[in-house]
């Protein structure tokens, strides 16, 4: 099947990244969010990124013009039934996500695939509740997403082999790389990376290093490009505690265990960079460790 046109919903980091990617590689996005402000900030955010590979000469300036050209924002969800592929990244909560399509179903064309860059959650469960669980997929982006290089592909129980080759060719087209992964609790990537993190988080808790410790050990002890927590802050807490509770509670098994810390910071709003203070302030000139 021939994707042209593009939903994406949620304008938070994972939907700015997302619709920067597509529209460099010809498609038409349509990006939504509950929050006018959002847009505009992920438009702004994307022109700023696209500057950014403009200057490091990855791109033309035309390029660039053409990619800023072919998207286009609305806080109306049901505008997005004219896409041929939808990628909801609205935040890590299953409800949510469920609300999301419900609202959409109605307004789709009967080719329309349905996609959710979820981090964690069951893609066979958020498929089962729509009318097309056929063509309904896990299509889950890295963080940022003009930079990382692999697309996880997550089939649910149902989807068929013609959505999972749709989606095959369009990661071919973005320039990306595909690894399918098994419909689990947080697929391949997040299960093997969140609960590095959270032992981070334990190995701050229980004083084994500061936050500054932690970060420069795994960065030069283990050649990691950011430290854990650095990282937790990047992808967000909210989002981390999220995946870390799916794992929890699908898989049933205390070594995933969400560190309490974790959880003190998810509750003082304190989520990482997107507001500003998570194991770092980022509020100053320079980071500064908050433990
Ligand atoms: C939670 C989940 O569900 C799944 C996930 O995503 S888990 C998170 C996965 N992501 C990671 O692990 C990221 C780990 N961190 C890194 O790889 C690196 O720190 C990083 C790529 C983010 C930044 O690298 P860096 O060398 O410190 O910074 P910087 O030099 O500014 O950027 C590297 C390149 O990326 C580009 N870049 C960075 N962010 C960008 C963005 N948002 N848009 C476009 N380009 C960007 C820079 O322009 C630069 O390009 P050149 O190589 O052409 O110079
Ligand atoms: N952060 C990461 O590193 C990665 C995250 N992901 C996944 O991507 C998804 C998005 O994460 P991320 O971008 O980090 O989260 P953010 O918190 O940055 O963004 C989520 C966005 O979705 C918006 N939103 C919430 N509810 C709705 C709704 N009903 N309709 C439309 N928009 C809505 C939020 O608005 P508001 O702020 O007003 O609530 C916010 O703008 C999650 O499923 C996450 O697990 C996947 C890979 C990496």
């Amino acid at each position: 099947m021939d994707i042209t046109s593009v939903g994406v919903v949620g304008a938070g980091q994972m939907g700015n990244g997302i619709a920067h990617v597509f529209a460099l590689s010809g498609y038409e996005v349509l990006l939504n969010d509950i929050s006018s402000e959002a847009l505009s900030g992920a438009v702004a955010l994307i022109d700023r990124n696209l500057q950014r590979q403009v200057s490091r000469e990855k791109i033309s300036q035309s390029d660039k013009d053409a990619a800023m050209a072919r998207i286009s924002t609305t806080t109306t969800l049901t505008d997005l039934g004219k896409c041929d592929l939808i990628i909801e990244a609205a935040t890590e909560r299953e409800t949510v996500k469920q609300a999301i399509f419900e609202d959409l179903l109605p307004h789709l064309q009967p080719h329309t695939i349905l996609t959710s860059n979820t981090s964690s959650i069951s893609i066979t469960r958020l498929a089962s509740r729509t009318d097309r669980p056929e063509r309904f997929m896990g299509f889950h982006f890295m963080n940022p997403v003009p930079v990382m290089q692999l697309v996880e592909l997550i089939r649910g129980i149902a989807t068929d082999d013609e959505t999972y080759q749709t989606l095959r060719k369009v990661v071919d087209r973005l320039g990306k790389t595909s690894a399918s992964a098994e419909d689990f609790p947080a697929f391949i990537v997040n299960r093997i990376l969140m609960p590095m993190i959270n032992e981070a988080v334990y190995t701050l808790y229980e004083g084994v290093g500061s936050v500054e410790s932690i970060d420069r050990s795994l960065k030069l002890g283990a050649n990691h490009p950011m430290g854990p927590l650095e990282l937790a802050d990047f992808i967000g807490l909210d989002t981390c505690l999220a995946i870390m509770n799916v794992l929890h509670d699908g898989l049933a098994d205390t070594k995933y265990r969400p560190c309490p810390l974790l959880v003190k910071y998810v509750e003082a709003g304190w989520l990482g960079r997107k507001t500003e203070r998570g194991f770092y302030d980022y509020r100053g000139e320079t980071p500064v460790p908050t433990r």
